[in-house]
């Protein structure tokens, strides 16, 4: 696991696109996987920058979603595959029908899931998965006591995971809805490559736990530490817990030019 302590998320957000368009420009119908949530904005922010710019096509490239809400209408805003529409896809060329997420409104939903982890297999596999992490050291949905070999299914939000995300539901928190579909551990694990942003005091907790704690499903994301390649941008607040920061520093200020994430 690489730990690259930035300023701040503009900092970290420069860094993780100068390695998606490197990906996208050696492999232009690469699979990216992409979270929601307010960590990775100003991520795609800066990927809309460089599409604007002409660096960066998405035209081949497909992509696939971490997780959906169960039950919120199709035209609902905070229906993930909206949000994302909104935040990244609707802003750059993807072809029409390139990006996919659970089917949150699927009657059969063993099914639903099941056919999700097929079109990823199909796609290729995952070529490089955005993440944030929740301040319980959840990944996509994948709430504490998730099981490390779990794939694509349904799980029910923690009251902690709700009060959370009520900021984006009118600070209601009986507005968030209790269950969503999300890749499981394993099926993130299988991307070929883990880039996970995180900033804010909130986190700090969370990012120790997966960097430095013990393998635990009471810390999902702490199943990262068995990934050979994963890239964790934190800024200092989110770094405030770790015990090995300065090493951390030492070793990617000294990291050779031509090493990308
Ligand atoms: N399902 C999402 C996760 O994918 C996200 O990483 C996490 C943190 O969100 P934020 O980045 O807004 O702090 O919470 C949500 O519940």
């Amino acid at each position: 696991m690489e730990l690259i302590i930035q300023p701040g998320a503009p900092e970290s957000a420069r860094i993780v696109a100068d390695s998606i368009v490197a990906l996208l420009q050696r492999k232009p119908d690469a699979v990216l996987g992409l979270a929601t949530g307010s960590s990775p904005l100003a991520v795609y922010d800066e990927l809309v920058r460089r599409h604007e710019a002409g660096d960066v096509s998405f035209a081949q490239a497909r992509a696939f979603l971490l997780d959906e809400y169960v039950g919120l209408p199709a035209d609902h805003p905070q229906r993930y595959r909206n949000v994302i529409e909104t935040e990244l896809v609707g802003r750059v060329d993807f072809a029409e029908g390139a990006v996919q997420g659970p089917d949150g409104l699927a009657a059969d939903i063993p099914a639903a899931c099941a056919a999700y982890e097929q079109a990823i297999v199909d796609a290729g596999g995952v070529d490089l998965q955005i993440l944030g992490i929740g301040t319980d050291g959840h990944i996509a949905f994948n709430e504490p006591g998730s099981s490390l070999a779990s794939r694509t299914r349904i799980k029910t939000l923690t009251r902690q995971t709700r009060i959370d995300n009520a900021r984006f539901f009118d600070d209601d928190v009986e507005k968030v809805p209790t269950h969503t579909l999300t890749q499981g551990l394993a099926t993130i694990r299988a991307a070929r490559h883990l880039v996970l942003v995180s900033t804010g005091r909130h986190k700090a907790e969370a990012i120790h736990q997966m960097v430095e704690g013990p393998v635990s499903a009471m810390w999902p994301a702490s199943v990262l530490q068995h990934h050979p390649h994963v890239s964790v941008l934190v800024d200092p607040a989110a770094a405030a817990r770790l015990q090995l920061a300065d090493y951390y520093r030492e070793t990617y200020e000294t990291k050779p030019a031509w090493q990308g994430l």
